[in-house]
């Protein structure tokens, strides 16, 4: 029968080219409206997509015989993860293919706002040629700060230091050697905003980036400072960036990306020193090759031969070993998730053991799936083919660890993260050979399923805390699914693990800092 796969986004021909060369049938319909696709969508096994066609549930939920979206490009936002994988939809993008034409975009816009000259041009060319009007600046010897140092931003920091500039980078996983090797100086958020003189973003857009701008932040800045962001809309507040345009705080600021988008308008728009392009930043035929032939090759290899490369929601594996691994991943995956969201930026080293039946295994995709879920609480992009080298670029010191022993469990999972304070280490193990369970908490005992919204708690054990817990979290309308408990010995320290419906509020996270004998309190999404 015909595999056949739907381009829905402009994309260069090659990709077609390469479907039809593989006996891949292939329609390319674009600026179709969300109801038209979700009319077509159930004809195909694919859909290749760039930033425009927006994969909600809804056309999820239509497709019935979709496999693979395929996106030529990077950012996956416009693509409902949850719902691909639970409909069982492998997404995948590739991850490098454009980064150097999106690094050049931010530069151009840096010189554009340097010397004014898209006002230039027009005044020119409505024959005005007002020579002292526009007196620019020189990028030499300036300050560039890169917020977000990963792949756009380091490639961005090299040519900016070409350019003879300095750089600061404000990036939480980028570690001291990693700045070193790339010439930078990494800084915190609040040293950044004073000293840069150009600031450019470089993150993708997550809870902890989104506002990353923010008024009282741009009120931090350098007096003057042009402000450049070809990375996602939702990172500046907009009509903060307007006032501070208006007030010369911002002495110029370029857009490629907006907090909704299209962006056919925005109070921005005619604000002098206001600069914008249509997210442009990955618009290179070099590019656009790229991206169009990795995404037909991906998607080609997954629906004739099930190779998987790039996935973001599903590790690489050859058929023959998935069956066995596929439950060990899925429970790397949580304990890496855990490990990041609980441990956080600090971590330098990284030590995954097997133990019992785990170590018969192939390490590597269960290595892949800690780092994955360990490397994603940091960016949205992260998958398992491109978390080991991620984490290798940042000088994470990953260990595998192999006992053939078998120890109090049959088979056993065991992250043990290193940070300045030392080690904190989490383990589990399958019931059933199928079922994931966390058996050690951060040298606490439990027994606990790991996934979905959750809160991870420190107190001190005391007589009538989980009557208070459940209590706080029943007056916040906080609906328990699962709650599990460990403790070091009577009266010493407690962790709950507690699985919660819906999402947990910063103001929720307060009430339950607030109960006696609670430590820490962190929300996680496992
Ligand atoms: N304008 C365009 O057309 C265009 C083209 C390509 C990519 N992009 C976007 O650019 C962004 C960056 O892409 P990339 O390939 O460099 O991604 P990347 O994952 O390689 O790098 C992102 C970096 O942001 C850092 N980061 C995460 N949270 C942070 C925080 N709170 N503060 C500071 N830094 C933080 C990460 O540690 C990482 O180093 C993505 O959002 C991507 O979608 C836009
Ligand atoms: O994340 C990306 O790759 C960019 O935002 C590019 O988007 P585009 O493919 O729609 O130009």
């Amino acid at each position: 029968m015909t595999v056949k796969v739907l381009i829905s986004d402009q994309m260069d021909p090659k990709a077609a080219a390469i479907f039809r060369e593989r006996g891949i049938e292939v329609d390319e319909i674009t600026g179709q409206t969300p109801e038209e696709l979700a009319a077509i969508i159930d004809q195909y096994e694919g859909l290749a997509i760039r930033s425009s066609t927006k994969v909600t549930a809804k056309i999820i939920d239509a497709a019935t015989n979709l496999k693979v979206v395929g996106r030529a490009g990077i950012g996956v936002d416009n693509v409902d993860i949850p719902a691909a994988t639970a409909r069982g939809v492998v997404v995948m993008n590739t991850p490098f293919g454009n980064s150097i034409t999106t690094a050049e975009h931010a530069i151009a816009l840096m010189f554009a706002l340097a010397r004014q000259l898209p006002e230039a041009d027009l005044s020119t060319q409505a024959g005005k040629w007002e020579k002292n009007r526009f007196m620019g600046v020189e990028v030499t010897g300036k300050t560039l700060g890169l917020i977000g140092a990963g792949n756009i931003g380091s490639i961005v920091a090299s040519r900016a230091l070409g350019l003879k500039m300095k750089v600061v980078a404000f990036d939480p996983f980028l570690t001291p050697e990693r700045a070193v090797d790339l010439g930078i100086e990494k800084v915190e958020l609040d040293e950044l905003l004073k000293r840069a003189d150009f600031i450019t973003l470089h993150t993708p857009l997550t809870d902890q980036t989104r506002n990353i701008l923010s008024r009282d932040n741009i009120a931090k800045t350098k007096r003057g400072v042009r402000i450049i962001n070809c990375a996602r809309g939702g990172l500046i507040d907009e009509a903060a960036l307007k006032d501070a345009l208006d007030s010369g705080q911002v002495g110029g600021a370029a857009l490629d990306v907006f907090e909704t988008e299209p962006a056919k308008a925005s109070p921005l728009f005619g604000t002098p020193n206001f600069i914008s392009t249509p997210h442009l930043g990955a618009s290179t035929s070099e590019a656009q090759v790229n991206v169009a032939i990795q995404v037909a090759e991906q998607m080609s290899d997954f629906l004739l031969l099930g190779g998987v490369t790039n996935a973001i929601n599903m590790p690489s594996l050859s058929a023959e070993e998935a069956p066995k691994l596929r439950p060990y991943m899925a429970l790397a995956e949580s304990l890496g998730k855990l490990v990041g969201q609980v441990v956080g930026e600090d971590i330098k080293a990284v030590a995954i053991e097997v133990e019992g039946a785990a170590a018969q295994l192939n390490p590597k995709p269960i290595t892949g799936a800690v780092l994955a879920g360990l490397m994603g609480t940091y960016s949205d992009t992260v998958n398992m083919v491109n978390a080991p080298f991620l984490a290798k670029e940042r000088g994470l010191d990953v260990r595998e660890v192999r006992h053939d022993r078998e120890g109090a469990y049959h088979t056993l999972v065991a992250v043990e993260a290193t940070t300045s304070k030392g080690t904190r280490r989490v383990a589990g193990t399958l019931f059933g050979n199928a079922n994931p369970r966390l058996v050690e908490l951060f040298g606490i005992e439990i027994e606990a399923e790991l996934g979905g919204s959750m809160l991870y708690i420190v107190n001190t054990d005391t007589p009538g805390f989980i009557g208070k817990l459940g209590t706080a979290l029943g007056e916040a309308g906080i609906n328990i699914a699962t709650f599990n408990l460990g403790r070091r010995k009577a009266r010493g320290d407690a962790a709950s693990l507690v699985a919660v419906d819906g999402k947990i509020g910063p103001d929720v996270v307060k009430t339950l800092c607030a109960l006696e004998g609670v430590r820490k309190v962190v929300p996680l999404v496992i």
